[in-house]
């Protein structure tokens, strides 16, 4: 994706810290309403809405080819909506009649693919999209240079740098003219695992410190509850589910929500009487109807193995994962193969008859598919 062409023309007129001073804390930087992308036959995106409210990290999650890419590129104005409005600080970048160019939106982009200028230096790269007196655009660059450690770093040029000093540059270059809104798609995906974890800190800590509004696509969920005050789920176009990260977690919309954020144990039922009964016990199903077909859904750090209390498993495997130990049994007699995570080192004989019970109130019933 290409970097600004030239400065952003709205850096040079537009008092971004003025007007963030004066707004309410909860209110909207970015709204997008009814967002819609075809690609020939394939609907990209697909009535897709969501606001980012001022100072938080919202991040776009969802498997690869869900639109979250195209839903960001709509909103850097790279690609141009099929219909649908967008808003940042208030302002129409796209809506009937309206379309702002990328240079004219107020935003700061960083992606992973994203190349520094290989023949600037450091502090030309970082300073590139600022305008006004040489000294205030010195003192800018040396600023943001020395809150990510790269205060040395100014005269040397981008192959002189390691892959996650390159990505710090990226991000100090991205926020120089302070946007309103920074839009970042996988930044972290090509640094290895090692590095990944300190860029990305720092990264949050330099955006949370200068109060950033940030859209990030992910498709790492880990990745998305670590940075996101919120979280928008996407699936096949649409978006599926926005809210806290925890309320993703534990109040998933749906069985598709609940698998992306770790393995499950799912057991079949039908509703009887308002609960869905099971080998594991009987679970309440609200606002599903009377003898349709309903999932039990259980993670498997939910799933408590003890000596005593709960339905009977055989062990069929026991591994010591260093932090934790999966455990996997089949539900007795010959039902269903399930997985328990639990803390520590816990490693029951193969073959062994153990029982297991499920966490209070852990336990997620969805509709099945087919009911
Ligand atoms: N320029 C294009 N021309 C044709 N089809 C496209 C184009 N851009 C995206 N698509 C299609 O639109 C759908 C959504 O793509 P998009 O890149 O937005 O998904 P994504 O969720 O960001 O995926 P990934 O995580 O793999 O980048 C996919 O089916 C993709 O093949």
């Amino acid at each position: 994706m290409n970097q600004f062409a030239s400065p952003p023309e709205w850096a040079s007129h537009v008092d971004v810290r003025g007007l963030a001073a004066q707004a309410a804390p909860q209110d909207p930087m970015l709204e997008v309403e009814a967002l819609c992308r075809r690609f020939g036959d394939t609907p990209a995106v697909q009535d897709v809405g969501f606001r980012v409210v001022r100072g938080q990290v919202t991040c776009l999650l969802g498997p690869s080819g869900c639109g979250k890419s195209t839903t960001l590129r709509m909103i850097a104005g790279i690609e141009q909506p099929d219909s649908g409005r967008i808003r940042i600080d208030g302002r129409p970048m796209c809506d009937t009649g309206t379309f702002l160019p990328p240079e004219r939106r107020p935003v700061g982009l960083m992606f992973q693919d994203f190349a520094l200028f290989p023949h600037l230096d450091v502090a030309a790269n970082v300073g590139f999209g600022l305008q006004g007196p040489a000294a205030d655009r010195r003192n800018r660059v040396g600023e943001l240079l020395e809150r990510v450690g790269l205060s040395g770093y100014a005269t040397k040029y981008p192959h002189e740098l390691s892959g996650g000093e390159q990505q710090r540059v990226a991000l100090i270059r991205a926020l120089a003219p302070r946007p309103c809104l920074m839009l970042m798609d996988e930044p972290f995906c090509s640094l290895d695992n090692r590095l990944r974890d300190g860029v990305r800190d720092a990264a949050l800590d330099l955006l949370r410190e200068t109060g950033t509004t940030v859209l990030m696509v992910t498709h790492d969920p880990e990745e998305a509850m670590l940075m996101g005050h919120r979280i928008a789920v996407m699936r096949k176009g649409r978006l599926v589910q926005e809210g806290p990260p925890q309320d993703l977690y534990d109040r998933p919309a749906d069985r598709g929500v609940a698998a992306f954020f770790s393995d499950l144990n799912t057991l079949a039922g039908r509703v009887s009487g308002g609960r869905v009964e099971t080998a594991l016990g009987a679970f309440p199903a609200p606002g599903l109807i009377e003898g349709s077909r309903a999932e039990v859904v259980i993670r498997p750090q939910h799933l408590i193995p003890s000596h005593m209390d709960g339905a009977p498993a055989r062990v069929e495997r026991a591994r010591y994962l260093g932090r934790e130990s999966l455990i996997e049994t089949r539900l007795e007699p010959g039902g269903a193969l399930m997985k328990s995570r639990v803390p520590g080192l816990v490693l029951p004989a193969q073959g062994s008859l153990i029982h297991l019970a499920v966490q209070h109130g852990a336990a997620m019933v969805f509709a099945s598919k087919d009911s």
